[in-house]
């Protein structure tokens, strides 16, 4: 069986980034490695909802925050056939946020922390209920969040249809996402974790090896 492994942050921490920088790194290790990244825009009606919601286009959805936690949940629900398979058939199955950023941003919408309500009803209904395969290990890519929020800026401005969308252009929501980040990786929420220093540069190599072979 291969392992689960999560890449969690705020907007703009350079998850993508460190997922295309860890799939090299495990390759040239030896190791296979299938990749995946939540929402799956364009390919998950869920995931297709969520994004029009979070420019606005869904009324009051937006507003609702178990409304919106269920429409990521139902697109990773769908998505777990793939990623249980991804697991027999590689060494390593790589995620670009997974249960626990709906975990983060929507206690933070809500202002509760890692241990409230919101984050249980999470556990409960994605792992409990729909059964989604638990991760080995969730990396935090840790950066201030002024420096995420300046990267995402960027990359709004340099790519195309990545206009910064609700949750991205509200500061205040960042900054206490960030802290229920810290509070879950604490509270080794789901797996343990490792917070990484996404601000200085990250060492993949080493960052893989402590991965597949921990301890
Ligand atoms: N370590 C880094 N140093 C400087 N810029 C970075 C770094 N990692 C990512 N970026 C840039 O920041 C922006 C956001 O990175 P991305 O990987 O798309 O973040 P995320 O997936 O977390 O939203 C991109 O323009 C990317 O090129
Ligand atoms: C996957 C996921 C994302 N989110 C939030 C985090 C982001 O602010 C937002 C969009 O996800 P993100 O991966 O940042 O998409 P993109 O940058 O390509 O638009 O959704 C949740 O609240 N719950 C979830 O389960």
């Amino acid at each position: 069986m291969g392992k689960l492994v999560v890449i969690e942050g705020l907007d703009g921490a350079g998850k993508r980034t460190l997922a295309d920088g860890l799939t090299k790194a495990l390759h040239d290790q030896g190791h296979t490695v299938a990749t995946f990244a939540f929402p799956r825009y364009g390919r998950s009606v869920h995931a297709d909802l969520v994004r029009e919601g979070l420019h606005r286009r869904h009324g009051d959805l937006t507003d609702s925050v178990y409304g919106m936690g269920l429409l990521y949940a139902l697109d990773r629900r769908e998505a777990a056939p793939e990623i249980r398979a991804g697991l027999y058939t590689h060494d390593v199955v790589l995620l670009d946020r997974y249960v626990a950023s709906n975990a983060a941003y929507g206690a933070a919408r809500l202002r509760q922390r890692a241990d409230g309500e919101f984050v249980r009803w999470v556990r409960e209904i994605e792992i409990d209920r729909f059964g989604l395969p638990v991760p080995d290990a969730q990396i935090l890519l840790k950066v201030p969040t002024a420096v995420a929020a300046e990267r995402a800026e960027k990359r709004a401005a340099a790519e195309a249809g990545r206009a910064k969308d609700a949750y991205e252009s509200d500061d205040d929501l960042q900054a206490r996402c960030a802290a229920v980040y810290d509070e879950l990786a604490a509270l080794s929420w789901l797996s343990g974790w490792r917070v990484v220093d996404g601000a200085a540069g990250v060492d993949h190599g080493a960052l893989v090896g402590g991965l597949v072979h921990p301890g």
